[in-house]
């Protein structure tokens, strides 16, 4: 099957966080006008399907597992979930339907006839995929994606011997509800010390004491996350693989390996710690890196900021630290700032990196918007 501008295209999770933010990059760019958009629902299909700007003649949603209706498509796009992905994918293939799925989710990710996208970074890899008939791609996780998107060019370049990502996750990476769950949180400790917060002469260990009271009361919604996450933290994200290390943590090595296309000889060894914080949507990375080489920082800087044009050097200096490198400058941006680049004091190469990027943009919506463009020939 080939494909080209002008195809019809399936879109399963349009309305979700996911595929929101990917409804509105596409109006964004103009993407609708270079498609025949098919929406399916797997909840409401007969209902009207919706309308972006760019898309004009929309009619009524689909069912999203009416494998015959899918099969009529030659590219189908899914922000839906692993759990569509598995139920769906196989039986349309088993079916013989050999069109492209284009799919936010990690269930086919480390398919060996699966490409993952991330096209600033690894075009080459997604171009010769295409040329030998791989019909899967498949966004990475959201902290690899931004990670890579802001550090790539040191990784391109072979310098990386090792690296360690200790992470800083938005609650955005569990999804819409975890979000509400933080802000929720947030108010009801608030709301619990409203009283003593308006009077400047209270003593701040009656307030702290009070917080935790409601922290710990066992009162507080965590239907979401397990624990409050609002005022603290959780070192711990994903599934529990047995070893002492969390699944996300894994995904760090795999995916980073899978998505640069490198053999077994060149493996970069990336390993840390993954943790959830109470930030909304923006995935925050502290790194130490051991290059390859003892470059001056400066040339370091210019790979990084030279590698794309959305990676960004913040200089490393509190100002620029404080005004450019926080969760809330990079979040609803493109832009993937890296900062707090410094020799370490272990040898001259080691060095530290701060990265921060918006993980519904990067890191689940823009890498498959723009594979589905390089699919119709327009990216
Ligand atoms: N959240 C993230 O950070 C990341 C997510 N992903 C992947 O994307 C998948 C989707 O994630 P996400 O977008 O957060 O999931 P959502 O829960 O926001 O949306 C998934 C689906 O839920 C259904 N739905 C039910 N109720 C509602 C509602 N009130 N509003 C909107 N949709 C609703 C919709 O399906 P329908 O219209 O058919 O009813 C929607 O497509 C994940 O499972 C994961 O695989 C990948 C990277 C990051
Ligand atoms: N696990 C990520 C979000 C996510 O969806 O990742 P993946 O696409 O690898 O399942 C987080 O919680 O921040």
């Amino acid at each position: 099957m080939a494909f080209r501008s002008g195809d019809s295209v399936g879109f399963v999770g349009w309305r979700g966080m996911v595929g929101s933010v990917l409804m509105k990059r596409m109006e964004e760019e103009k993407d609708f006008q270079q498609i025949d958009p098919v929406f399916f629902s797997t909840s409401n299909a007969g209902g009207a399907a919706p309308s972006f700007s760019g898309v004009s003649d929309t009619g009524t949603l689909k069912d999203a597992y009416d494998i015959d209706e899918l099969a009529k498509l030659p590219i189908i796009v899914t922000t839906q979930g692993g759990d569509y992905t598995k139920s769906v994918h196989p039986r349309l293939r088993e079916r013989g339907w050999d069109g492209l799925w284009i799919d936010a989710a990690s269930t086919l990710r480390m398919n060996d006839d699966s490409v993952i996208v991330l096209d600033p970074v690894n075009r080459d890899v997604i171009d010769q995929g295409l040329d030998r008939g791989i019909k899967d791609f498949v966004g990475g996780n959201c902290t690899v994606s931004c990670l890579l998107m802001g550090l790539g060019g040191l990784f391109r370049e072979g310098l990386v011997d090792w690296t360690t990502a200790m992470t800083y996750q938005a609650a955005s990476g569990g999804g819409a509800r975890h979000m509400r769950e933080v802000l929720k949180g947030f108010r009801d400790i608030s709301a619990s010390v409203a009283a003593e917060l308006d009077d400047p002469a209270s003593a701040i260990l009656d307030i702290d004491r009070k917080a935790l009271d409601i922290q710990r009361s066992g009162g507080m919604d965590t239907e979401q996350f397990g624990v409050p996450l609002a005022g603290s933290l959780i070192p711990w994200i994903d599934a529990d693989l047995g070893n002492g290390q969390s699944r996300e943590e894994w995904k760090a090595d795999a995916e980073t390996n899978k998505i640069l296309g490198l053999s077994d000889e060149d493996r970069v060894i990336m390993d840390g710690l993954c943790v959830r914080i109470a930030a909304m949507r923006s995935h925050s990375q502290a790194l130490t890196i051991k290059l390859t080489d003892d470059l001056p920082v400066e040339e370091i800087e210019n790979i990084i900021d030279r590698d794309n044009e959305w990676s960004r050097v913040i200089p490393n200096t509190k100002e620029a630290t404080m005004d450019a490198l926080t969760p809330v400058a990079a979040s609803g941006t493109l832009s993937i700032p890296v900062g707090r680049i410094r020799k370490l004091a272990m040898g001259p190469e080691y060095i530290s990196a701060f990265t921060v990027g918006d993980q519904l943009l990067w890191g689940a919506a823009e890498p498959v918007r723009r594979m589905l463009a390089i699919a119709t020939g327009t990216l």
